[in-house]
């Protein structure tokens, strides 16, 4: 398709990839790796391609996620399988995947095996990227999640989470870990998520909208209809 005959979703992607694989560039110039977390969900898929064939040094870039459902990675709602299949493509081959999942049974016993894993990362991140649902939540920091009070105070890197409104057991990345990274990004699309953010930048509750907590990171909004 050409440049002109791109959607505005496929613009909004292709400008993140290029923003991305400059700060990734950047980073890299004066660090050895460079760490880049991304969310799961529907949003990040044209971005992941487009980001798969920007030119760098992938071989020196881990990528982990924001979030991550208790599935197996071959399962169809697997943030593992998502970036696997659409992000560690093409040139990003080369790039080192952390998964968030373990073979434990639950994320509450897995949750000792990923922060090991995460703090042998190269913190802070140069880039997190953040998605965010109709309820506000972004991760897994749901409003209704029962750890989200200890999602949102602890320093532990990850949080097993129990969430009424969603049918599988997560592991999500605390704040305080997703706070840790030199750029922050939140990407979304359409008018009801644009509504649920303007409602967020009118107030202050965290616990109604968990997007709050990022709000002053300083926050670049990539958002397209
Ligand atoms: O689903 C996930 O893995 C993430 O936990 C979640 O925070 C996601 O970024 C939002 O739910 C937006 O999802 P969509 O892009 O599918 O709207």
């Amino acid at each position: 398709m050409s440049e002109y005959a791109a959607t505005p979703r496929e613009h909004l992607a292709r400008q993140l990839a290029e923003a991305v694989a400059e700060a990734l560039r950047a980073d890299l110039a004066s660090q050895a790796r460079a760490l880049l977390v991304v969310s799961g969900g529907s949003t990040p898929i044209a971005f992941f391609a487009a980001l798969a064939s920007q030119e760098l040094a992938w071989d020196r870039v881990d990528i982990t996620l924001a979030d991550e459902r208790w599935v197996s990675e071959e399962a169809d709602d697997s943030n593992a399988r998502l970036v696997r299949e659409h992000l560690l493509v093409g040139k990003a081959q080369q790039a080192r995947f952390v998964p968030l999942t373990t073979d434990h049974a639950t994320p509450e016993q897995g949750v000792e095996r990923v922060t090991e894993r995460l703090l042998q990362l190269t913190w802070p991140a140069s880039v997190v990227i953040l998605g965010m649902g109709g309820d506000g939540h972004t991760a897994s920091l749901f409003p209704d999640s029962r750890e989200l009070d200890l999602a949102l105070a602890t320093d532990a890197p990850v949080v097993a989470v129990r969430t009424p409104s969603q049918p599988q057991a997560r592991i999500t990345l605390s704040a305080e870990r997703l706070h840790h990274a030199l750029r922050h990004v939140l990407h979304i699309t359409g008018d009801d998520k644009r509504t649920v953010l303007g409602r967020a930048m009118s107030g202050d509750d965290v616990r109604e909208l968990p997007i709050r907590a990022f709000l002053s990171c300083p926050l670049a909004i990539y958002w397209a209809p």
